[in-house]
């Protein structure tokens, strides 16, 4: 969703931010220090020197797993935090939806929140005065507009922050992930206001955990690991390489789990006397070694729709997969939405025994996706259905077609008048 971008109006160079963070003295080291300070403190860097220049005109996603920085870059380009090192340049007005509870002052009403909020964003009380109806009527909540805030619901919060972020004319709107406690009609309210905001030119940074959102709504995606800018480019592109975190973090979260649990019946069968939980579930050590899509045989990456394909799945146990488990694959969209998913229970299929490599043809009589690009997955699960590996991205698959329709699915429609 390209469109035509203007001068830089956000511009981070070689920014850093560093917090100090408090940590309580264990109980040891407080006896050891006696009657010292029952705190230390330790330095967090919460962003490692980050580069990033925003054109005017574009949406950009910034995206990361939990605590990698977003909020943090978001509220240091909207002046919030000061930069440790580097510096942010930012051009024209600036509206800024952080997290719950900024700029909203907890005893003041909905109403003097809405002048004081406006005053900060440098409009006049005249000039409040002419949006007010309008910021009351976006909010929703003109019922408690004279109610002190402190007595707001998140969401009720929300809708007078966004409503006041969107009425006072921003040429930069950053709006960090708060919406998500919206309902629902009003987080739509609030897409159709930010599309809006995109058709007149303005410029929105969007901090959020909704993927299937970057890829709709932003012109461009910025990934942030362990506040290091990780990945800067088209929403598909970020999202393949957060995709990848997302795989990493999920591994190492399984071999932890598989860990902790060999640990506990090593311990059990030592001593006998250690509790331990009920047995979790028979996890198979095993992993997907490969993914290929196949016509008559041969592995292809561009197909016609229509054809007659099979999805062969590699695995490789390094252990006897024996029982009830599960193989599975499917398929992405380019920007990582699911189209399509099955498996061997699903499908009522029992697998064999499988000891080292070996491989499934999942036979697909007739593919009818439609034109446009796709990742296929295989994966890969226990007895109780929880899935021990997953290979994203094992191959890629083109569709190209005769531009008769658009979308995922392949319906190769007719059009004919209607008989009365
Ligand atoms: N005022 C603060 N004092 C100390 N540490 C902070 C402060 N603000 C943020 N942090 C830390 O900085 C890191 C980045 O936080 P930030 O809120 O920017 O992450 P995020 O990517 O927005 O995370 P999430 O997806 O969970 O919202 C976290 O480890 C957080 O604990």
């Amino acid at each position: 969703m390209a469109r035509s971008s203007g001068p830089t109006v956000v511009q981070v160079e070689g920014v850093s931010k560093r917090f100090v963070i408090r940590k309580e003295k264990s109980l040891k080291e407080r006896v050891v220090n006696f009657g010292r300070s029952q705190r230390h403190k330790e330095d967090f860097w919460a962003l490692r020197d980050v580069d990033l220049s925003i054109e005017s005109g574009t949406t950009v996603g910034l995206i990361g797993p939990n605590g990698s920085g977003k909020s943090t870059l978001l509220k240091t380009i909207g002046g919030i935090l000061q930069p440790t090192s580097g510096t942010v340049r930012t051009r024209g007005r600036m509206a800024a939806l952080l997290e719950l509870g900024a700029g909203f002052h907890p005893d003041l009403t909905g109403r003097e929140n809405v002048y004081l909020n406006a005053s900060i964003l440098g409009l006049s009380t005249k000039q409040t005065d002419r949006y007010f109806d309008a910021i009351v009527d976006f909010s929703g909540i003109e019922q408690f507009i004279d109610t002190q805030v402190k007595f707001y619901s998140s969401g009720m919060y929300v809708r007078l922050a966004f409503a006041v972020a969107v009425h006072v004319d921003p040429d930069v709107l950053l709006v960090d992930e708060v919406l998500a406690v919206g309902d629902e009609p009003f987080q739509r309210k609030c897409m159709d206001r930010i599309r809006s905001f995109q058709h007149e030119g303005r410029t929105i940074v969007l901090v959020t955990h909704g993927l299937d959102q970057v890829a709709d709504v932003c012109d461009r995606a910025v990934v942030l690991e362990h506040g290091r800018l990780v990945a800067d480019g088209t929403p598909a592109e970020a999202l393949r390489v957060l995709r990848s975190e997302f795989d990493q973090m999920r591994a190492e979260d399984i071999e932890r789990d598989q860990e902790r649990r060999a640990r506990q019946e090593a311990e059990a069968a030592a001593g006998g006397a250690v509790a331990t939980p009920a047995p979790a579930e028979e996890r198979p050590k095993a992993t997907i070694s490969a993914v290929e899509v196949l016509d008559g045989g041969s592995p292809v990456g561009v197909v016609a729709p229509g054809r007659p394909l099979a999805v062969r799945v590699t695995v490789d146990a390094t252990e006897p997969l024996t029982g009830d488990w599960i193989l599975g694959f499917g398929f992405e969209s380019g920007s990582g939405q699911g189209i399509y998913g099955t498996n061997s229970r699903l499908l009522g299929v029992p697998l064999p025994t499988v000891v080292g490599r070996a491989a499934f043809d999942f036979t697909i009589p007739a593919l009818h996706l439609g034109e446009g690009s796709y990742t296929v997955h295989g994966a890969i699960a226990g007895p109780t259905g929880a899935e021990v590996h997953r290979l994203r991205d094992g191959a890629q698959l083109t569709v190209q077609a005769d531009s008769r329709e658009v979308g995922f699915v392949r319906l190769d429609v007719g059009l004919v008048p209607a008989t009365a």
